[in-house]
Formats: structure tokens, C-alpha cells, sequence
């Protein structure tokens, strides 16, 4: 089923947490909220399940509000299984505790659950408890528990935050391959943009309860809507710039404006975005030719990062500015070297 979120607002006591958001979630795709913490995810997410309400705005899950009790299956960040229980008696528990008319008969109940396991690759562990289980293992099960009562959406609140990194990594993939097979229309919370661009189809990115872009991962990253989406997606330069003369210019960088932005008037303030892979660096020898091109900039390399595959590499411009390159191998760059920075892409946000 599809969600659909319309200009809901969300206060506690003074405090503004939901301003105005407007969301469609389509049947089967998984949306991830991706914010910094205290954004308002979590609040939204429990709106739609129907565990808060909006102060105005509407909220739809197919063409119900989350008060006429769709079902909705949650997962926590705190693995929220019952202690006492089998592995199989929590996958059941949504099942066991159906009105009589709805309850499953047992043999028909015992199948599901283990179509469920089979799932969730832990058929093996039907009979332990809890506390038996790694961290991951009872973070599947509580997904096992979530779908058990085929839900129309599922919600996953940080649903890996508390496992370390690379189980995590293990475990996104997993729930990207679980996802296309059983295509729930999902939407997924978490501040790591990394898990939120591999598990979701469609980024909706919060900042201080606004919505600032919704678009695939690759949209949001290589067309990011304001300088905060830009930076929380990715590594960027930010650099503030003024408007002189069709250029946007901050100390010795000297961007020409385009398309119309070229209109913009002298004076007006600009927020200049650049990838540190957008910048290109040549020994003074090989910029020689480039330079009367706009946008070469001197600069004197101040330190030099191996980080796996990746030479981080950050530099000092003649008029002062800090800006960080990356390049894919080490191109035996020395500190105090001088080089020529080309920027080959930029993103531009006038005031
Ligand atoms: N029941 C509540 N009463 C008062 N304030 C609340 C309540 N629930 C949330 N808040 C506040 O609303 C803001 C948003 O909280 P929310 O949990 O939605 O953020 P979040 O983006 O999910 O953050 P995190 O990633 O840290 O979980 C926070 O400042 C929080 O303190």
C-alpha cells in the first residue's frame, strides 16, 4: 500500500519538530528518512504508524488514516523481542494475538512461521531464546516478528544502529534482497547516508523537520536541492562566495555564473559547493597553459591522507582558502608542493 504524507506539522510544547511535510511513499518501494539526530525522523515515523499524532496535516496508508488501524509492522533499534519466548513464539506472536475470527489455525500458523524463518535464514534457531542470538540474528527476527502479519507497510526505526559496523554492512544488503523479493512498501529510518543509499530506492532528506530534497540516491547526491543536503551526502568543500562582475568570487577562487545565474547582481551572497573529486590538481608546469582559465587557483598542498583507495589531499590557496582534494591514486604529491587546482564541477546556491 502507499503512504501518503501531507503538510504535517508536529510540535512538543514550544518546540517546532515537524514543519510542513509532504511525502509519497509508493506501493513497494522502500523510502529511507535520512537526517542529522533530533531532525524529526523518529516523530514521522511513529505518525505513520499511528503512535502519534499530527498537530495538522494528513496522513494516509492506502486510503485509511493510521487511527482505523492498517497494519503496520515496526522495528526498533532495540531489538524489542520478548525474552521468555522462542525465537518461534516471538515470530508467532503477531499471529497468536489476532482476534479469534482472523487466528490462523495452528498447523497453517506453524507454516507461516517457518516460511518466515526459512526467510530470515534462521530455521535452525527456531528453539533458542533471545539472549542465544548475536545482535544481527535478533534484529532479523524482530523483521521476521514485524512481517509475520503481512503488514502494508513496514516501519524500521534505526533498525541496525545498535550492531557494529561491519554486521551492519552485512545486514543492509540483506534487507536490499529481502526487500525486492517481497517489495512491502517500506519506509526505513537512519542518519547514515551510506546504509540509507544502498537499502533505499528514494532518499527523503530532513533538516530541522523540513524536508529538504526527496530523489533516488544518486539524484540527491549529484543534484543536491541546498548546501546542508549537499554536505550531509558526501564529503564537500563549502565555500561562501559574493557576486562581482558575472562571477562568484571568494578571496582568489572565481567561479563564472551561468544560465541565469548570470543574471545575479553584484553583491549578492552565493553558497559554492565543490566534491573534493571535482577538484583537479597540476604541477605548476602542466597548468601553465590553463593559466588564464577562470577558475585556476594556486595553492600550496598542506597534508597528504592515504585512506584505502582514496589520497585525500588538503591545500592552501594563495588568498587563504582551505579546500580539500581527492584523488583515486597518489600522484606523489609532497607537502609545500605548489600545484595549479582546476575545479572541473561546482554547485552553485544563490542567496
Ligand atoms: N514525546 C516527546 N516529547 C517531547 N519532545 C519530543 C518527544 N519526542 C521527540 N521529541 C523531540 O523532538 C525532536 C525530534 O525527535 P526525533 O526522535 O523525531 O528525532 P530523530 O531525527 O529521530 O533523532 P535521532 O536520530 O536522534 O533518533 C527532538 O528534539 C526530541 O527531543
Amino acid at each position: 500500500m502507499e503512504v501518503s504524507l501531507s503538510a504535517i506539522h508536529k510540535s512538543f510544547g514550544k518546540h517546532q519538530v515537524l514543519r510542513g511535510i509532504d511525502l509519497k511513499v509508493e506501493e513497494g518501494e522502500i523510502v529511507a528518512l535520512l537526517g542529522p539526530s533530533g531532525c524529526g525522523k523518529t516523530t514521522l515515523l511513529r505518525i505513520v504508524a499511528g503512535l502519534e499524532t499530527p498537530d495538522t496535516g494528513e496522513v494516509l496508508v492506502g486510503n485509511a488514516s493510521p487511527s482505523s488501524k492498517p497494519v503496520v509492522g515496526f522495528v526498533f533499534q532495540h531489538y524489542a523481542l520478548f525474552p521468555h519466548m522462542t525465537v518461534f513464539e516471538n515470530v508467532a506472536f503477531g499471529l497468536r494475538v489476532r482476534k479469534r475470527a482472523d487466528r490462523l489455525p495452528e498447523p497453517k500458523l506453524r507454516k507461516r512461521v517457518e516460511e518466515l524463518l526459512a526467510l530470515i535464514r534462521l530455521e535452525h534457531l527456531a528453539e533458542s531464546r533471545p539472549t542465544q542470538l548475536s545482535g544481527g540474528q535478533r534484529q532479523r527476527v524482530a523483521l521476521a516478528r514485524a512481517l509475520a502479519v503481512d503488514p502494508a507497510v513496514l516501519l524500521l526505526d534505526e533498525p541496525f544502529g545498535a550492531l557494529d559496523a561491519s554486521v551492519r554492512k552485512e545486514l543492509r544488503r540483506w534487507l536490499k534482497k529481502l526487500h525486492e523479493e517481497l517489495k512491502v512498501t517500506s519506509i526505513l529510518v537512519t542518519h547514515d547516508q551510506e546504509e540509507a543509499s544502498e537499502i533505499a530506492d528514494r532518499l527523503a532528506v530532513i533538516n530541522h523537520g523540513v524536508l529538504e530534497q526527496v530523489g533516488t540516491p544518486h539524484e540527491v547526491y549529484s543534484r543536491p536541492a541546498s548546501p546542508f543536503v549537499s554536505t550531509f551526502l558526501g564529503d564537500a568543500n563549502v565555500v561562501q562566495c559574493e557576486v562581482q562582475g558575472g562571477s562568484v568570487r571568494a578571496a582568489d577562487l572565481r567561479l563564472t555564473l551561468n544560465g541565469h545565474a548570470g543574471h545575479a547582481v553584484d553583491g549578492k551572497k552565493a553558497t559554492v559547493v565543490i566534491r573534493p573529486h571535482d577538484l583537479e590538481l597540476l604541477s605548476t608546469a602542466e597548468s601553465a597553459g590553463y593559466r588564464d582559465v577562470d577558475d585556476g587557483l594556486l595553492a600550496t598542498v598542506r597534508r597528504v591522507r592515504n585512506t584505502g583507495p582514496l589520497v585525500r589531499v588538503d591545500l592552501l590557496t594563495k588568498g587563504g582558502l582551505l579546500l580539500e582534494a581527492q584523488l583515486l591514486e597518489n600522484a606523489r604529491l609532497a607537502v609545500d608542493t605548489e600545484v595549479s587546482i582546476r575545479v572541473r564541477s561546482h554547485r552553485l546556491f544563490l542567496e
